[in-house]
């Protein structure tokens, strides 16, 4: 499924390119304000940090919700205390695009993180000249070399990489990348399957100059404790916020998690 949903983003990125190259693509990024501090907005507090994700629709469960209005939406984020936003722009299985996180950027002063299957340079180029501050990569995803090139890829244009494991290994891969924000994801991509405990398992190798961030599987503020008891900082959460009623309330109650 991995190899799919990565084939998928980067056919869907080579077809842009064909209508538009990657020097037009650098210029418009090189003409944006300065990425924010999305490290800075994340670091280690007294209260779990968030990551409110815009998500229409995913693989695992289908359609989530409409949001017709990404922009409005992540301004009730914000409003609940959210410290950053993710916007999903896979177009394909997850109904995202790039046009949800420009208008995005435009509604909100917290960092973007560019939510895909990153796998080359023109991809985080737009994600750049879309506004966003982080992009995430999955190690999963991504040959080591690759990875590393990437990695400093997205450095050069000024935004943080936000590295995605789900094992031991990719957590120690990442460490050694330097990563600052390295997120544990609990749903296995290829089955699917949420582990709640992967965090507790993993999180332990990640040093403390690093921001550990627990991805997924967040359903109500139980699990945001159980994820913070672990030593998560931040938890990345989507489904619970996009189906969960009022969105700031329920941003409000995770970020009050200590
Ligand atoms: O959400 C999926 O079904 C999915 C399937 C395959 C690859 C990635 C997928 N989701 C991306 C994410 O990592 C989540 O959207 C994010 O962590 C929030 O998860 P949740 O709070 O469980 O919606």
């Amino acid at each position: 499924m991995l190899d799919g949903l990565t084939a998928g983003a980067r056919e869907d990125a080579a077809a842009r390119r064909a209508d538009r190259p990657l020097s037009a693509v650098e210029a418009d990024a090189a003409a944006q304000a300065a990425a924010l501090d999305a490290v800075a907005a994340l670091s280690r507090a007294d209260h779990v940090k968030l990551i409110a994700e815009v998500k229409r629709a995913s693989p695992s469960r289908g359609a989530l919700a409409s949001i017709p209005d990404p922009a409005a939406l992540a301004a009730q984020y914000t409003a609940g205390g959210a410290h950053a936003i993710s916007v999903l722009t896979e177009q394909r299985r997850f109904q995202g695009s790039l046009a949800d996180l420009e208008a995005v950027r435009a509604a909100v002063d917290v960092p973007v993180l560019r939510k895909d299957f990153i796998a080359d340079e023109y991809q985080i180029a737009e994600a750049r000249a879309a506004g966003a501050d982080l992009v995430l990569l999955i190690v999963a995803a991504l040959d080591e070399s690759t990875l590393r090139r990437l990695y400093a890829h997205v450095l050069d244009w000024g935004m943080t990489p936000l590295v995605e494991t789900h094992s031991l290994d990719e957590a120690r891969l990442a460490v050694d990348l330097g990563a600052q924000l390295i997120g544990v994801n609990a749903r296995d991509l290829t089955t699917f399957e949420l582990d709640r405990e992967l965090f507790g398992r993993v999180a332990p190798i990640i040093p403390d100059n690093a921001i550990r961030i627990a991805e997924s599987a967040v359903l109500g503020v139980a699990d945001v404790e159980h994820y913070r008891r672990a030593g998560a900082d931040v938890v990345l959460v989507g489904e619970a916020l996009v189906t969960g009623g009022d969105p700031v309330a329920t941003a409000r109650q995770f970020v009050s998690v200590s």
